[in-house]
């Protein structure tokens, strides 16, 4: 029998040969030393004794691996916040250091600024003492102050002489010899005088002369005064200049800013200025100024940008609002309201809509009348086409009337000498998608309503859409022809919805037409006309155009052509024009009768050639003096659309992960929708909205008029997406990019076809199904043990044929006490894959021992089924 030695037991329970000397002791068994071999007994004993021991141990050692982990991970934790920490105060070192930075150099430009000032007010101290020097030097005697003391001097000597012969005159008078002596006095004096004179005069000779002792005295005391006199006012100019630098140095700091601020202001008002210069050169409204337009979804830095302020106190603002942004966050439009308020600064928030819109401004003088612009609404085959067609051909003379054509998306009649425009497109539809886009068109509605079928649910919802856009409704009780018509009813039944007849004492006209037999249609324009002048329609036709896209498609021959109605200002061929983001110019009109006009006034509409892309309906329009203008705003339009576009796709951000992730479930089927005309994209996209997009999402990313582009395949590779073409083909560059990259193109004319396979391929997306197919039934016939098994049943396949890796479910008097897996499949001793019915087998089952003879196992598979709908 084999023996195991102390040093090898110790080692198996790793501890020292000592160790488990010890144990050995402590139960008895001898053993003296590491090398003593141990009878098998014994091993067991110890095995037995040292079990608790062990598990202690191994409760110990995991005790200790988990506090040594937790340690660690607490460790880590640590280090982490360490480094957080670190990293925040590296931060707002850095940050100080850059403000310290910043303020070293403000200084360091104050204190340039400073001295060079100094030194300009120190150079025109100078220069203006050197100019006195020049002065003095280069002409000494006539230097002002010199020679004015030697005047004064003179003068002074001849008032001396003056009152010196005064005084013996008087001393002569005093001697008293009458008049005559008086009259001779009188002489004598003036000869006195004359001989003072000449005296003077000769002593003024006689310096010349004898000027060597006196004339020294003289010169002494002159040039002693005049050297002081220019001592004087040099130092008094010295003094002045370093007050005045002194002066200017102490007051430039204050005045720096002083001036720095009102520089600041002063361009403020300038770019003010120019604004309203710009914006009265547009006619634009000038009373929204100081509003800063702000675009919907704008970052933080964005907005910053848009105020002209540092982001951080936007950051700072947001951080106090509870709501902390990051530079790159989108703001909402509540944030951005509640933060340039805080500002104190005017913003408005714009929609894409309202960014591609312009409001213009127009002097009340400067407004003519214009035709109303109408729409028909009403019920399907209440006869909105019958009315359009009735109504265009009035006022046309009988042969004129075969060549009418419905060309260009409008139409426009003309009864007493006046004009009423009308949109051809009818139906509430068109009305509320132009109106989604921020378009009103329409100055008044037209509602028809059949007279033998009454109010019916589309007469409701375009009564509603006419409403919520402050439109007049007329009503067209239409069908008055027909036996069962009840114009009365039809009154009765709108008065429900607030459309009260004005002969009932309300609001609306309502008129009855036939538009089958013309009946009423001219009271019907008449009345049009009635509430266009309630409206006073008025616009400014002088000015440079602008309106709305009504309709636009690309023609393979004509390239992009677009329906627009004018609404302010007139239209020529040349103009060039904005048109949401397309941009052109005219190269040709043409009016709602085919004809090639040159120009269309407000309320006009036509039908025009020359943009070189295809606009959207519902875009406006407007002409630019300056085609470069023109072209740059369309580019920086596209360029918008481009980037919005792309983010569209692209961008996740943190905070709608973990959605995106919940929502993986939800499968996304991206289309990008291509058409020949816009009609086509909206009838294709309305389909689409009506789908059940509960499980597979239908997202078109992009829906535009015109071939299948480049561009196009690119964005569909990025945002894994199929291109649908409605009635046009992809470029052959197109066609390269779309194969190389493995895209999708599908290509169609007929909208319902585009439709189903659209389904079919939503339906194909569906997760499918699990559905649970049976293989078989066995009844349980015997039960044994099998060795290492446990219980199997010995049984017989009474039904399908069991396979190996089948689910099971044990079913005993009707209720299932077990469900699982096939622990063994066997036929006699062989282990089998499968067994069919009639044959009997040996099963176990996994984890289940429990098994009675009469038991049933139903065995079966999860199928996965492709659902149909
Ligand atoms: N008797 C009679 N029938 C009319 C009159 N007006 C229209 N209809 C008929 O009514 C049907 C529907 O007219 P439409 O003009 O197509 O009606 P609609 O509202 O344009 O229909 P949708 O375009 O389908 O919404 C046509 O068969 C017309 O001939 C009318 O004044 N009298």
């Amino acid at each position: 029998m084999a023996k195991t030695r102390v040093h090898d037991l110790a080692k198996e329970y790793g501890m020292t040969s000592k160790e488990m000397l010890g144990h050995l002791a402590d139960m008895k068994i001898p053993a003296k030393s590491p090398s003593s071999t141990l009878e098998d007994a014994y091993v067991s004993i110890v095995r037995k004794k040292l079990k608790p021991i062990l598990e202690e141990r191994a409760a110990v050692i995991e005790a200790e691996k988990k506090a040594e982990a937790e340690k660690k991970a607490e460790e880590e934790r640590i280090a982490a916040e360490k480094a957080e920490k670190e990293r925040i105060e590296a931060e707002k070192r850095r940050e100080k250091e850059r403000a310290e930075e910043e303020r070293r150099r403000a200084a360091e430009e104050a204190a340039r600024k400073e001295a060079e000032e100094k030194r300009a007010a120190e150079e025109a101290a100078r220069k203006e003492e050197e100019e006195r020097n020049r002065v003095r030097d280069n002409a000494p005697k006539s230097t002002p102050s010199f020679s004015s003391l030697l005047d004064q001097i003179a003068q002074q000597e001849k008032v001396l002489q003056q009152q010196a012969e005064e005084n013996a005159q008087k001393k002569e008078a005093s001697r008293g010899r009458g008049d005559s002596d008086g009259r001779r006095g009188r002489k004598n004096s003036s000869s006195r005088n004359n001989s003072a004179d000449t005296e003077s005069e000769s002593r003024g000779r006689g310096k010349g002369r004898k000027g060597g002792r006196r004339g020294g005295q003289e010169e002494d005391r002159y040039s002693r005064m005049a050297r002081e006199a220019e001592e004087y006012s040099r130092s008094k100019v010295l003094e002045e200049a370093r007050e005045a630098v002194e002066e200017a140095t102490r007051e430039s700091t204050g005045r720096r800013k002083e001036r720095k601020k009102r520089r600041k202001q002063q361009q403020a008002e300038a770019a003010k200025e120019a604004r309203i210069e710009e914006a009265l050169a547009n006619d634009q409204d000038i009373s929204q100024l100081d509003t800063v337009k702000v675009p919907q979804g704008s970052t933080v830095a964005d907005l910053a940008d848009l105020l002209g302020i540092n982001p951080n106190d936007i950051i700072k603002r947001l951080f106090l609002l509870g709501t902390p942004l990051t530079m790159t966050e989108s703001m909402s439009d509540e944030l951005i309201e509640l933060v340039a308020d805080d500002l104190g600064r005017d913003v408005k928030v714009m929609t894409k809509e309202e960014e591609n819109s312009f409001t213009f401004y127009d002097d009340p003088k400067d407004l003519k009348p214009r035709p109303p612009v109408v729409t028909v609404m009403g019920h399907v085959d209440h006869g909105k086409t019958s009315l359009l067609d009735a109504i265009r051909h009035t006022g046309v003379a009988e042969g004129e009337a075969g060549g009418i054509t419905q060309a260009i998306g409008a139409s426009q009649v003309k009864i007493n000498d006046r004009i009423i425009t009308f949109i051809d497109t009818p139906g509430h539809e068109t009305f509320t998608a132009m109106r989604a886009r921020g378009a009103k068109v329409t100055d008044i509605v037209i509602l028809i309503v059949a007279a033998d079928d009454g109010v019916m649910p589309q007469t409701i919802e375009s009564i509603n859409h006419a409403k919520a856009a402050e439109v007049p409704i007329i009503v067209a009780v239409n069908k008055i022809d027909k036996p069962g018509a009840d114009p009365t009813r039809v009154r009765q039944e709108l008065t429900e919805y607030g459309i009260i007849p004005e002969e009932w004492g309300g609001q609306n006209m309502f008129v009855d037409i036939s538009a089958k037999k013309h009946m009423g249609i001219d009271t019907l324009l008449e009345s049009v006309l009635l509430e266009a002048d309630v409206l006073e329609l008025k616009a400014n036709p002088d000015t440079f155009a602008s309106g709305n896209v009504l309709e636009a498609k690309l023609d393979r021959g004509r390239g992009s052509v677009a329906t627009l109605l004018v609404n302010r200002g007139t239209l020529h061929v040349g103009d060039a024009i904005v048109a949401g983001l397309s941009f052109g110019k005219i190269r040709a009109m043409i009016d709602p009768r085919g004809n090639n006009v040159t120009e269309a006034g407000p309320s006009y509409p036509v039908e025009v050639l020359g943009l070189q892309s295809v606009p959207m309906a519902g875009d406006e329009f407007r002409v630019f003096q300056d085609e470069r203008d023109a072209r740059s705003l369309a580019d920086e339009r596209a360029l918008k659309a481009r980037i919005e576009e792309q983010n569209k796709v692209k961008h996740v951000t943190l905070e709608n992960l973990f959605t995106t992730m919940e929502d993986a479930e939800v499968k996304e089927l991206n289309l990008i929708i291509k058409a020949d005309v816009q009609g086509s994209i909206e009838a294709l996209q309305d389909s689409l909205d009506k789908m059940d997009q509960s499980e597979v999402r239908i997202n078109t990313i992009h829906s535009a008029v015109g071939a299948i582009t480049e561009t196009d395949v690119i964005l569909a590779d990025a945002s894994n997406a199929i291109i649908i073409g409605f009635g046009v083909r992809p470029e052959s560059k197109a066609k390269a990019a779309a194969e190389h990259a493995g895209v999708e193109i599908r290509t169609y004319s007929v909208i319902y076809k585009c439709i189903e396979d659209i389904d079919a391929a939503r339906i194909g997306m569906l997760k499918p199904t699990e559905q649970e197919v049976q293989t078989a039934s066995i009844e349980v016939r015997n039960t044994f043990k099998v060795p290492k098994v446990g219980i199997a049943a010995g049984c017989m396949v009474e039904d399908g044929e069991v396979s190996r890796d089948d689910l099971c479910r044990l079913v005993r008097d009707g209720i299932v006490v077990y469900e699982g897996r096939l622990a063994s499949l066997r036929r006699y001793k062989d282990d089998v894959k499968s067994v069919k019915a009639g044959f009997e087998c040996g099963v176990g089952l996994e984890n289940f021992q429990d098994i009675h003879v009469g038991d049933i196992i139903e065995t079966y598979r999860i199928e996965q089924v492709a659902r149909t709908e």
